[in-house]
């Protein structure tokens, strides 16, 4: 299903479309669209590419253009720097692996959907007061996972999680159960190795897997 590219994109809508996003890290633009082919093909279309290698936004740019079925977003935006140059390089959302009022106010001015990062109640407090609900818990299992999801559900029971780091194809499910959870985030989908020999079969295979966790 290609997405509308007029149709306004909202953090929830991101979290919403599927289970699992996918958090990629890629060393050659070279991989990025078959890589986007293959976890389409397996049922996932909001991709995260980490802003973590050289060649990052330039696997954005290769995906947005040539991949219309997939949606393209950028992760570990840090700076109102990043959220620029991935808006720039086609990204139509943005992950942070934290939160700042700088990150939060540049990609509101850039109208780009953020999925903030947060793994305190104060950072959540934070957030909340910029207008974020729906944010990303990282890192997730190392910062309390199950446990902590359930404690905040009271005091923040207006918050929806994507908690990321440390999830697994064996561990989501639990994740996925809880009520104040809408999808997971994840590198499991898109193994190093497989991505360095080119077996997209594989990585398709794990994104079925993945789309259908819920
Ligand atoms: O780069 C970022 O912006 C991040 O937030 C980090 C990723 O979300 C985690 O690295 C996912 O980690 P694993 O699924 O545990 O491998």
């Amino acid at each position: 299903m290609a997405m509308n590219a007029n149709e306004k994109l909202t953090a929830l809508a991101v979290m919403q479309d599927a289970p699992v996003i996918p958090v990629i890290v890629l060393d050659e633009v070279a991989q990025a669209v078959p890589l986007a082919r293959a976890l389409v093909e397996g049922g996932i279309r909001m991709l995260e590419v980490t802003l973590r290698t050289p060649a990052a936004l330039a696997c954005i740019e290769a995906i947005a253009r040539h991949v219309p079925e997939a949606v393209a977003g950028a992760g570990t935006v840090r700076s109102q720097a990043d959220a620029q140059a991935a808006q720039r390089a086609g990204a139509r959302f943005a992950v942070s692996p934290g939160y700042t009022p700088a990150v939060g106010r540049a990609c509101r001015e850039l109208g780009l959907p953020l999925l903030p990062g947060v793994a305190t109640g104060s950072e959540i407090m934070l957030a909340q007061e910029d207008g974020h609900t729906d944010l990303k818990f990282f890192p997730a299992l190392q910062a309390g996972g199950a446990a902590m999801l359930k404690a905040w559900s009271g005091p923040f029971g207006d918050v929806r999680f994507c908690p990321t780091g440390g999830v697994t194809a064996a561990n989501a499910r639990e994740l996925l159960a809880l009520p104040n959870v809408v999808c997971v985030g994840g590198s499991w989908l898109t193994p190093a190795d497989a991505v360095r020999q080119g077996d997209w079969a594989r990585i398709t295979q794990l994104a079925r897997e993945a789309a259908a966790l819920r």
